[in-house]
């Protein structure tokens, strides 16, 4: 097939860990007879250097004449300043919105081999096998800011719809997996939370075959660290999710290694790692690419509808996990670059295996 994939590197580790995904479709490509083109675009604070502003228009363009958008991260020391005018953050946030990807799909298992670096005991991690869904384009990241004198306010609102939508989603995948669903919240506080969960009894009342629980967020952070292996599908706001899945990510070793997919209503999505731009190893050649190659396995099934390739690189990168020299965050002492030369090792070996 043919596929116009946008990519932006952003700041930080983000142009190292997009260089490793996209060598790893560019194989893909190769060994599937599929024509995949790329469009390198700025966004985040090397946008803001070059043209001004943290998400330009050509960027806009290109990501919406493609088929899928690669993103790395954004975001770092240089452009923090509390007074600045504009930050990298806003031209990741503003994209999201542009491109209407409502739910952020955040899957999360432990790799046996990477139990031991869990704060968690080992025990504790069997059978680990969640799935976030985070509201992406809603909540208190969009609502109306103020700042007057010694007194700042961020609005966080929701409506029915932008609830409805991503819990249908959710439950979707609920469905394709173990049907249990847990929505987050904070009900028993916030006038947003309790619309979030009257909204949500009434979609999952339409589906067969969920079973909904409820839990208050702080309740859930607790519980995602003393019964991790209980859950399957948490479906949750904006700013909930970005704290709990940086939470669970610890679970698995590292940030680095968790993968992200942004969906709305049509094929195009946003891939990104859910990690940040890591300003502390910036440069170094030692970030983990692996969350931002993960990401573009779920590119290639969810945008490309690729799920036989897709699962080629997760076994990839899985087989890395279980035998090769890892990163840093791992234990381990390999660069960026030596991990994504074993991803793309064992894709081919794979391969000749199967010919
Ligand atoms: N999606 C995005 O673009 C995001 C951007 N950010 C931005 O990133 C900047 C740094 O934020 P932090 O709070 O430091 O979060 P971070 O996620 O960049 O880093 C947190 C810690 O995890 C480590 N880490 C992250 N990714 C790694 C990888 N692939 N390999 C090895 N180690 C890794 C870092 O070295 C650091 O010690 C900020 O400007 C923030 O706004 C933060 C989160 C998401
Ligand atoms: C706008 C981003 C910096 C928020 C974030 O941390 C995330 O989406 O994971
Ligand atoms: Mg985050």
């Amino acid at each position: 097939m043919r596929a116009e994939i946008a990519v932006l590197p952003g700041d930080g580790i983000g142009p190292e860990v997009t260089a490793a995904a996209v060598a790893v479709l560019r194989e893909i490509a190769d060994r599937h007879g599929h024509v995949f083109t790329y469009s390198e675009n700025r966004i985040g604070g090397i946008a803001i250097d070059e043209c001004g502003e943290p998400l330009p228009k050509a960027t806009i363009d290109a990501c919406l004449a493609s088929d899928a958008v690669l993103l790395g991260a954004v975001g770092g020391p240089r452009w923090s300043d509390p007074q600045a005018r504009v930050r990298p953050e806003q031209g990741l946030l503003a994209l999201r919105a542009r491109l209407g990807v409502f739910a952020n799909l955040r899957p999360l298992r432990v790799h046996p081999r990477l139990a031991g670096l869990s704060p968690l005991k080992a025990e504790n991690l069997a059978g680990v096998d969640l799935l976030f869904v985070r509201e992406l384009t809603g909540g208190a990241y969009f609502g109306r800011k103020t700042r007057e004198g010694d007194v700042a306010t961020d609005e966080c609102r929701y409506s029915v719809g932008e609830v409805e939508r991503v819990v249908r989603r959710a439950c979707e995948l609920a469905l394709s997996r173990k049907g249990r669903l847990t929505s987050v919240d904070k009900a028993n506080v916030l006038e947003t939370s309790r619309l979030w969960r009257a909204t949500t009894d009434r979609v999952v009342g339409e589906y067969e075959g969920i079973t909904l629980e409820h839990q208050l967020v702080d309740s859930m952070a607790m519980l995602l660290l003393t019964r991790p292996s209980a859950y399957d599908v948490i479906v949750t706001e904006n700013l909930f999710g970005d704290i709990l899945t940086d939470e669970a990510a610890a679970l698995a070793g590292s940030l680095g290694v968790s993968p992200s997919a942004s969906l709305g209503a049509g094929r195009l999505g946003l891939y990104e790692p859910i990690h940040g731009s890591a300003p502390d190893i910036a440069g170094q050649g030692v970030a983990n690419p692996i969350g931002a190659i993960l990401s573009a396995a779920l590119l290639l099934r969810h945008s490309l509808g690729l799920e036989l390739e897709a699962c080629a690189v997760e076994a990839a990168v899985d087989a890395v996990l279980a035998t090769a020299e890892l990163t840093r965050d791992l234990g381990g002492t390999a660069g960026t670059e030596q991990v994504t030369r074993c991803v793309i090792e064992q894709l081919r070996s794979k391969q000749q295996a199967a010919a």
